[in-house]
């Protein structure tokens, strides 16, 4: 089977074209290939496939084999492989996940996509569609224990739950050690991404990320929407804002208007292959 590996400021993944392949177990596949000493490495593995409501369906596992409903950088990535390879040749497409169709704007030079802002829609506040289990409609900037300390808490859907954590330094947080006990609390039936925030100015932000079925990832383009949706809604920055992550940086606007939030970053090709299934 071929596959393409790329990244969205290291946020990699196995790209699967199933306009061409077939696969039989996604999340067994996923289990396989993203282990990075046995397999090829990445944080989980994404099918770009025919839909007959958009131009391409998106699909991803994460590398533990759970399905997850969306994939901020994982969409980039597949709007510059469509485009790129000839199977969508337009600017602005339109791309179903499992939270529904997304429309991307392609920023093309010399015929190579450098850039891709998506609309990712509204964020969603309410507890119970997250889900997170709370006794309150909405979790914004909430106080609550975990272990040993206490955070101020800012829960939101992206297409997928997000727990948005503010602290002084990211780079103190011992992220193998709380990431694992926040994703999987008992207050989120699904689980959730976890991502903390440290604010730097009205327009800036330090995020680190411990994402739900992936571990540490150096970036997550949903849980970069959460968190400046997170930041606004608790008067930490404006409604713009450059969100700074171990592998690179994202553009976030939530707009006053529409609502909706718009993700602006890069994708790349890393590598073409071929694997034994
Ligand atoms: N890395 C992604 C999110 C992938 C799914 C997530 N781990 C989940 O289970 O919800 C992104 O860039 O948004």
């Amino acid at each position: 089977m071929k596959f393409t590996k790329m990244q969205g400021i290291g946020n990699d993944y196995i790209y699967i074209n199933c306009f061409e392949e077939k696969v039989q177990n996604p999340s067994e596949l996923s289990i396989k290939l993203s282990d990075r000493h046995f397999g090829i490495g990445s944080d989980g593995i994404i099918l770009i496939e025919p839909s007959d409501k958009a131009d391409c369906r998106m699909d991803i596992y994460n590398a533990d084999g759970s399905q997850a409903m969306m994939c901020g950088n994982g969409i980039r990535c597949v709007g510059k492989y469509v485009y790129e390879r000839g199977i969508v040749k337009k600017d602005v497409l339109k791309v179903d996940t499992m939270s529904g169709v997304k429309t991307l704007y392609l920023d093309i030079e010399d015929g190579k996509v450098v850039s891709v802002t998506v609309d990712m829609g509204s964020p969603e506040f309410q507890t119970e569609k997250i889900p997170v289990t709370y006794p309150k409609d909405r979790m914004i900037g909430e106080p609550v224990v975990f272990g040993e300390a206490e955070y101020s808490v800012t829960c939101v859907s992206m297409g997928n739950p997000h727990c948005v954590l503010f602290v002084d330094d990211v780079n103190q947080v011992e992220i193998e050690k709380v990431g694992p006990m926040l994703e999987c609390d008992g207050i989120f039936p699904h689980r959730a991404n976890i991502e903390f925030i440290q604010v730097l100015s009205a327009e800036e932000v330090n995020m680190r990320v411990w994402e739900r079925g992936s571990g540490e990832t150096w970036a997550c383009g949903t849980g970069a929407c959460a968190a400046a949706v997170a930041c606004a809604a608790n008067h930490k920055t404006g409604r713009s804002v450059t969100v700074h992550l171990r592998g690179g940086d994202l553009h976030i606007k939530w707009d006053d208007k529409t609502d909706k939030v718009f993700m602006r970053g890069p994708a790349e090709f890393v590598f073409d292959g071929m694997m034994n299934v």
